[in-house]
């Protein structure tokens, strides 16, 4: 069996609920969670809502979860199962409402169920897992009892930063002063040192590129025995990634065991969802009860995002793009460029990101700080673009190494300077944009096509379900 995430809400909604609306709270029964066996594959669930639900039922869900938003508060949804400290440690840092992914995940993954996290770019996932992980370590010495396993080393180091910021305050243990201990296992770190922590004295938690991890795991330094949760994010990119999937499903299947660990899964895109949860139970990566919390499912991507285009020529697009920079003057903004072409390395051409990099750092008068991020940077270049990028304003010139994960709130601007391989590419480029807490702002993904890439754009809306709006650019008018 497996949950849809229009399931109803917990008896703790339906009496904040009936609070609210002065009624006792039998009056409020929630429906049974109607669920559908594994026989009956495909998946009936459709976006909106699975053909068992009536739309009253749903639509009775809705203006349930819209009633509670305003007076859920984490604490609400956590309490009890979340340590205080890091309770406490979250609201002083702001994270007292939850976002919609948090309040429909986290009585799912507090309940102990596999979850399946699919919710729009910004929106709160990595928050929602480490909640969960929270509530489940001991703080004591003795194994490694939650892994996270990201794409990136960036991605790694953000997670990480939340991770340590939410467990900075000690608390008693076996009578004495203990802080969680979390350690970064990420490409391009020095596994030596890490070989020893690992068995000196095993952090509770770790986070680590699958690449790194492998290594430790080959080695039998690290074991994973007491792991009881298990998170994957950016789950699509991980098993669409040649030099990841192997790995990732040899991790997901022999060196640990879907019945000793809990599951999570997280993306803001999973392309054929049902059949990737169908997948998921098939391959044993996940439990067969395995929930989707699938939220906003008609809208892929925030929706005050402003999206438009402007047509070019390749030899034009220089200079449209610093017009653009001078009419719009982003607070921060990043560039996406496209990866360099192996024939591009071969002919021994720098890669475009450098070369655009090098024209705005020539031409660019405004007052934002040019960063370069693509891959021929080494791990030390790109950590030092990184901490160029917390001080000030900046126009982050980068490939699709940035697309993922990265949590800039400071950025209003996104420029395709070269289109996106892919839809998925486009809706993670562009959700480095309207994230949490700058999310009311407006926020603006410009693309600059040919006349030749328009049905690409707009295939891409199709999927995506969005409208881009043509720029006319005075100065360049034919
Ligand atoms: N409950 C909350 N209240 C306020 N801000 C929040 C809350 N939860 C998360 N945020 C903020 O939202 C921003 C985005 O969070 P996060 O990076 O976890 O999103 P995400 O869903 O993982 O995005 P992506 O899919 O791009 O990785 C972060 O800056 C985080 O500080």
């Amino acid at each position: 069996m497996a949950f849809c995430n229009l399931c109803p809400p917990t008896s703790l909604l339906c009496s904040k609920l009936a609070a609210l609306q002065s009624i006792s709270p039998e009056k409020l029964k929630p429906e049974l969670p109607f669920y559908y066996s594994s026989e009956k594959w495909p998946f009936r669930c459709t976006f909106l809502f699975s053909s068992s639900c009536s739309l009253s039922a749903y639509c009775c869900r809705a203006s349930m979860a819209e009633a509670t938003a305003e007076v859920l508060t984490l604490r609400d949804i956590c309490g009890g199962k979340v340590p205080e400290h890091i309770l406490k440690r979250a609201e002083e840092v702001g994270y007292v409402r939850p976002t919609d992914v948090q309040r429909q995940s986290l009585p799912v993954l507090l309940s102990g169920q596999d979850c399946v996290l699919h919710a729009q770019t910004g929106s709160g996932k990595t928050l929602a897992y480490l909640l969960l992980i929270y509530s489940v370590i001991k703080i004591q010495r003795s194994a490694v009892q939650a892994l996270i396993v990201v794409p990136t080393r960036e991605l790694g180091m953000q997670v990480t930063k939340v991770a340590r910021m939410l467990a900075a305050k000690s608390v008693e243990s076996d009578n004495m002063q203990r802080t969680c201990t979390i350690m970064s296992l990420l490409d391009g770190g020095m596994l030596k040192r890490h070989k020893s922590w690992l068995k000196a004295e095993p952090p509770e938690i770790v986070i680590a590129t699958i690449g790194s991890l492998s290594q430790m795991l080959e080695r039998h330094v690290f074991k994973l025995e007491a792991v009881r949760v298990l998170v994957v994010d950016e789950v699509d990119f991980m098993l669409n990634s040649s030099k990841q999937v192997y790995a990732l499903r040899k991790l997901l299947t022999s060196h640990s065991s879907i019945e000793r660990r809990q599951t999570v899964f997280a993306s803001a895109s999973i392309p054929q969802h049902n059949r990737f949860l169908y997948d998921c139970v098939q391959h044993k990566w996940t439990k067969n009860d395995v929930v989707h919390i699938h939220v906003n499912p008609i809208e892929p991507m925030p929706s005050h995002l402003h999206h438009s285009f402007a047509i070019c020529c390749k030899k034009e697009r220089l200079s449209v793009l610093l017009y653009l920079l001078q009419k719009d003057a982003p607070r921060s903004g990043i560039i996406f460029v496209s990866e360099q072409s192996e024939k591009s390395k071969k002919a021994g051409r720098p890669p475009s990101a450098t070369l655009l990099f090098d024209f705005l750092k020539a031409s660019y008068d405004g007052d934002l700080e040019i960063i370069l991020f693509e891959e021929d940077m080494n791990f030390n270049a790109r950590a030092a673009s990184l901490s160029d990028i917390r001080q000030r304003g900046f126009l982050l010139v980068a490939t699709d190494l940035a697309s993922r994960g990265f949590d800039l709130p400071q950025t209003t601007h996104i420029y395709n300077f070269d289109l996106p391989r892919t839809a998925v590419d486009y809706l993670h480029r562009s959700g480095r944009t309207a994230r949490l807490p700058f999310s009311a702002d407006r926020c603006f993904v410009t693309s600059l096509i040919t006349s030749e890439e328009q049905f690409v754009l707009q295939r891409y809306q199709n999927e995506l379900f969005f409208q881009c709006e043509e720029l006319i650019l005075e100065p360049f008018a034919p």
